[in-house]
């Protein structure tokens, strides 16, 4: 059933990354035969894997493998491997569009990139797997039959905007990308890619651990027999061996000392699809109960979806050194997401799916080993690089804070490895541990405010007091602090307290006496307006009292101890939760020449139905300071006008 070919046309995307690649932004071209072996790796586990589960399954894995094939006339080289192979709309689907989330992102950086260099480095944070075939290829063309499948599937393309496919009769079963190679250019790092030695440097650098043969037809001098006589004008006698180009040693069973930093790097490479080194490497071993090899890589970037839906784990389980599956969810908590690498566990059955692994008593074991693992690594870089871990910490700082609200075994652990912006300073970010070795004789907890940006916070009405003691106050902007805040009690015995939560109670015990003497007459002198406010305001806010933290704005809202905050009540609702809306208190400064007028005009006057937009223009004003969104904007604007007006 050969049907017609079909031209198609690349998304503007894919187009766009093609364009980059083929006037490559990305100078080590040797990667793309690592990026084809990977893929062909990840085909052969596949079809391993498939045939294990589907006995019916119609194909043949008695010898899963790898092969390089050079044909030096037409300058072709062919990278075929035997794996689970390609259905014709996985083809479209896979190949013929760059379907990663994350790639409209990307293309927006790329944009904003100011040289080639930058460039590189996305897309090296990208990685673009197949394409990064047009870096030496001027056409490639790609057979493939799924195992099960009768009928194949070639692709074509040259890079440009179009490809074709076609469905075709006769295909073996696996994948088969053969490259039209561009000529050599050794000064644009295009080597040939034709030549033995290249390829065997190649595939010895970036794949020696690939755990099926890369096999490759030699062509040698024939060994001369005894009795053989040479003349001159015999051609040489040849004969062709297979040699396999890699040692398929697994990395992870051997002695890190073993092992080279390339190899770590290369190998990270291919478990994670990345293509820049990775930030740590974490080899562990485990005897005794529960037997298990695991090699961890901390990355040096976040991924561009680490916060999307479609984020996937990254770990890779294997058993005795057969591959499992990847993306194994159960082996590393949600907020530990961006670790990669393998797991060999030794006493798990080869057929373990996902339902039997959540209820696995050793893989939970696994689990928290690694968790605890991963987070001592970032303690001990903490106290050894602090370069490297403010790099941890901006690339996943966001994501490692969830683990406050989810891991409680690991709570304190999470605590001193976190840091956050403070008013201490305003480019380095501070540990909890800092913060208390700084805090001020007396002060008994640790200062925080919840909000959008720092620049938000630090003009916030709730500062004021705190600025002027000198008060160190942590800034928390990421939204996953407004939820984790609420949930961690407190560090090494000094209570989290928001300052925009609660009464503040910043006085020494000398200051306490006047204050309290002075604070009696204030509350006597107000209690009027008081309570007329609370009544005005009872739709907006359930009190009004007076302040303390308050030195030069009028009045600000505040939380109660244990309420939400609005910007939590907001995540809330955006997640389509339902949650009651939760009243806040609405706090005067009596010092401050608007609430002293309020007192007085409200005592002289109280039935003046100004006063009421007063109280409104009042609330509004301290939901704005705060960075707060008001209820009904044109009215609140409207009430403004009309005041302004009657003042000029
Ligand atoms: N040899 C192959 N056999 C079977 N499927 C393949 C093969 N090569 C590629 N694919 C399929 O095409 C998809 C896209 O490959 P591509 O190399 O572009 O990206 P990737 O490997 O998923 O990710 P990355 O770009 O990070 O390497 C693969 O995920 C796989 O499903």
């Amino acid at each position: 059933m050969t049907t017609g070919i079909e031209q198609r046309e690349f998304q503007t995307e894919t187009r766009q990354i093609l364009d980059l690649m083929i006037h490559s932004v990305y100078s080590n071209k040797d990667t793309f035969l690592r990026e084809l072996i990977s893929n062909s790796s990840d085909a052969l586990d596949k079809l391993k894997l498939e045939a294990f589960r589907d006995k019916d399954l119609e194909a043949d894995t008695s010898d899963l493998h790898i092969e390089l094939a050079v044909d030096k006339a037409t300058r072709t080289l062919t990278v075929r491997d035997n794996g689970i192979g390609m259905s014709h709309d996985e083809v479209i689907d896979l190949i013929g569009t760059l379907a990663k989330s994350g790639t409209a992102e990307l293309r927006r950086k790329l944009r904003e990139a100011k040289d080639a260099a930058a460039s590189e480095e996305l897309i090296g944070q990208f990685g673009i797997g197949f394409y990064s075939t047009f870096m030496v290829a001027d056409k490639v063309t790609l057979l493939t039959r799924k195992a099960g499948e009768k009928h194949g599937t070639r692709w074509e393309s040259s890079g440009e905007s179009t490809y074709t496919i076609e469905t075709i009769d006769d295909a073996p079963q696996g994948t088969t990308v053969m490259l039209h190679l561009k000529p050599e250019d050794v000064e644009d790092h295009l080597y040939d890619y034709a030549a033995e030695q290249k390829l065997r440097e190649v595939v010895k650098r970036y794949s020696d651990f690939i755990a099926y043969p890369i096999r490759m037809d030699i062509e040698r001098p024939a060994p001369k027999s005894e009795d053989e006589t040479e003349t001159e004008t015999d051609t040489p006698k040849t004969v062709i061996e297979t040699d396999t180009l890699n040692s398929m040693k697994a990395l992870w069973a051997r002695p890190k000392d073993d092992v080279t930093e390339d190899e770590y790097n290369e190998f990270y490479k291919h478990v994670s699809h990345s293509w820049d080194d990775p930030l740590e490497v974490i080899p562990m071993k485990a005897e005794g109960t529960f037997e298990y090899q695991a090699l961890l890589f901390i990355p040096s970037h976040a991924p561009f979806d680490l916060f999307s839906r479609e984020h996937r784990a990254g770990i890779h389980l294997y058993v005795k050194r057969v591959f499992i599956m990847d993306d194994c969810e159960e082996l590393m908590p949600e907020y530990l997401r961006f670790v990669k690498g393998v797991v060999d566990a030794q006493d798990l059955s080869l057929n373990v799916s996902r339902e039997i692994l959540q209820q696995d008593r050793q893989i939970r074991a696994i689990r928290r080993r690694l968790t605890k693992k991963v987070l001592t690594t970032i303690k001990d870089i903490m106290s050894a690089d602090q370069e490297k871990y403010r790099t941890v910490w901006s690339q996943f700082g966001r994501v490692l804070k969830e683990g406050l609200l989810s891991d409680f075994d690991n709570r304190e652990t999470l605590l001193e490895i976190s840091s956050f912006q403070s008013t201490n300073s305003d480019d380095e970010q501070t540990t909890l541990a800092q913060y208390v070795e700084r805090m001020q004789d007396g002060q008994e907890q640790i200062f925080y405010l919840t909000g959008e940006s720092r620049q938000q916070l630090e003009a916030s009405p709730h500062m004021e007091a705190f600025r002027a003691r000198g008060l160190e106050v942590l800034l928390l902007t990421d939204p996953v602090d407004e939820m984790w805040v609420t949930s961690v009690p407190e560090f090494d015995g000094k209570p989290l307290q928001s300052i925009a939560k609660g009464e503040v109670d910043l006085d020494t015990e000398e200051e306490k006496k006047d204050a309290e003497a002075k604070r009696e007459e204030q509350d006597k002198e107000f209690a009027g307006v008081l309570s007329w406010l609370t009544t005005t305001l009872e739709e907006q806010v359930k009190q009004v009292r007076l302040s303390t933290r308050l030195t030069d704005s009028p009045a600000c809202i505040v939380g109660d101890e244990f309420g939400m905050t609005p910007a939590l009540e907001r995540m809330y609702r955006a997640s389509g939760q339902q949650v009651p809306h939760f009243k806040r208190i609405l706090e005067l400064n009596p010092t401050h020449p608007l609430v002293e007028g309020l007192r007085s005009a409200h005592a002289e006057r109280g039935d003046d139905p100004g006063l009421a937009e007063t109280a409104e223009l009042l609330y509004g004003t301290a939901l704005l300071a705060e960075g707060g969104e008001l209820e009904d904007p044109a009215h609140f604007a409207k009430l403004l006008a009309n005041r302004l007006a009657r003042t000029l």
